[in-house]
C-alpha cells in the first residue's frame, strides 16, 4: 500500500487551514501507487487528493510537474489542476515532505484495455502534447537511452538470476540502441509513464489523466510507444494490432506523425521496453523484504522488446 508517511490530524488540520478548501469531513490513505503518500481529502467544499512526495521524486522537479499539470489542465486536458494556498503556492510542507493538494478526478481505470479506450488514449495523447508545445519549464529525461547503462551496470551482475541469458542480452541490445537512437525527431513534453493505471475513463470515454511524476522534455513519438507497449498486449504475451492501430491512428489523426518519426516507431519501442524493463529489473532485484510495493515483472518487457526488434516496419503497427 502507497502510504509511507503517515500524518497526524492535527498536522493535517493545521495545512489544511492554508488552504481555502473548507473544512475536513474525512480523510483516508489510497492503496494504489508506487512512488508516493496519497490521501483522499473530503471537505466541506468537496473532494481532493493530498499527495506527500517520497524519496524518489526529487524536490526541485516539483514546480515542473505541478506547474505542467496547471498548464495542460487550462488548455482543456482532464488532468488534476494543483490548489493554491492562500498565498498562491502550489507545493508546501507536511509530515516534513513537500506536499501538494489537486483537485479529484472521477472515473477508473481499465484493467484490460479495450480498442475504444485505445482509440481514447491516442486522441488524448495526441492533445496532451500538443497543449504542452508551449510550456516554459524544462526537464531532461533521467531514464533515456543516456541513463539506461548506469541502470543496468547496477543490475547486470544479478541479472541471470531473474532469467538466464539476462545479462548478456541487454548488453548487446543496449549497445545497439545506444547506436542507432534517433536525437533528432519532434521533441516536447511528454508525460512518460501512461500505463493503463494512470487513465481514467467514464464508460468508453477518456475522463482524465494522473500520475506526471515522470513527465520530462523527450521525444514525442517515445511517449507513443511507451503507450504501444502499456496497452497494446495481452497478458499472456502476445500482441494485439487492433489495439495498437486504434491508438496510432487516433494520436495520428490529432497530431500527424512525419515519416522519420512512423520510421522509428519500431526502434522507439524497443527503447520503451527497455526502459521499463530496467526499471523493473532494479526493483525486483533490490526491494527490500517485506517492502510495501510488490515489484513488477521485468521479464514482461523482455517479450515486448524482442517483438518490436523483429519488427522492420511500422506498419506491424497499423500505421502504413
Ligand atoms: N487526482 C486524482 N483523482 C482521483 N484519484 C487519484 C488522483 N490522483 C491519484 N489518484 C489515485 O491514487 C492512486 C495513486 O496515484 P499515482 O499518482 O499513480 O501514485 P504514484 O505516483 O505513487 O504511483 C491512483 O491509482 C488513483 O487511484
Ligand atoms: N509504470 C511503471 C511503474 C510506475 O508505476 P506508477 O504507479 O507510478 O505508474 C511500470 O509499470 O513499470
Amino acid at each position: 500500500m502507497a502510504v509511507y508517511t503517515e500524518v497526524d490530524d492535527d498536522e493535517l488540520e493545521a495545512f489544511l487551514a492554508t488552504y481555502d478548501i473548507g473544512e475536513l469531513r474525512s480523510y483516508k490513505g489510497i492503496a494504489e501507487g508506487v512512488e508516493n503518500s496519497n490521501f483522499l481529502l473530503h471537505t466541506t467544499a468537496g473532494t481532493y487528493l493530498l499527495t506527500l512526495y517520497e524519496k524518489r521524486v526529487a524536490p526541485e522537479d516539483l514546480p515542473f510537474f505541478l506547474g505542467l499539470m496547471n498548464h495542460v489542465a487550462s488548455k482543456g486536458i482532464a488532468c488534476p489542476v494543483p490548489i493554491r494556498d492562500r498565498k498562491g503556492e502550489m507545493l508546501g510542507t507536511l509530515a516534513g515532505r513537500p506536499a501538494a493538494i489537486v483537485s479529484f478526478l472521477e472515473g477508473l481505470s481499465v484493467r484490460k484495455p479495450q480498442p475504444k479506450h485505445c482509440a481514447e488514449l491516442g486522441a488524448g495523447l495526441a492533445r496532451f502534447h500538443l497543449a504542452g508545445a508551449d510550456f516554459p519549464l524544462r526537464r531532461a529525461n533521467a531514464l533515456t537511452v543516456s541513463g539506461w547503462r548506469p541502470l543496468f551496470e547496477a543490475s547486470r551482475a544479478r541479472a541471470d538470476e531473474v532469467s538466464r541469458g539476462l545479462a548478456a542480452e541487454l548488453a548487446d541490445e543496449l549497445s545497439a540502441l545506444e547506436a542507432s537512437w534517433p536525437h533528432d525527431l519532434p521533441q516536447g513534453v511528454i508525460h512518460a509513464d501512461l500505463f493503463p493505471d494512470n487513465v481514467f475513463f467514464i464508460g468508453e470515454h477518456l475522463s482524465g489523466v494522473i500520475d506526471f511524476y515522470f513527465a520530462c522534455n523527450d521525444t514525442l513519438a517515445y511517449d507513443l510507444a511507451i503507450c504501444l507497449n502499456a496497452w497494446c498486449f495481452e497478458h499472456d504475451g502476445s500482441f494485439n494490432i487492433t489495439k495498437a492501430r486504434a491508438l496510432t491512428q487516433a494520436y495520428n489523426h490529432v497530431r500527424p506523425l512525419d515519416a522519420a518519426e512512423l520510421a522509428a516507431l519500431p526502434l522507439l519501442a524497443r527503447g520503451s521496453a527497455m526502459r521499463f524493463l530496467l526499471t523493473r529489473l532494479y526493483d525486483w532485484l533490490h526491494h527490500p523484504p517485506g517492502a510495501l510495493v510488490k515489484p513488477k515483472n521485468p521479464l514482461e518487457y523482455l517479450k515486448r522488446l524482442r517483438f518490436h526488434r523483429s519488427l522492420s516496419s511500422p506498419a506491424a503497427y497499423g500505421l502504413d
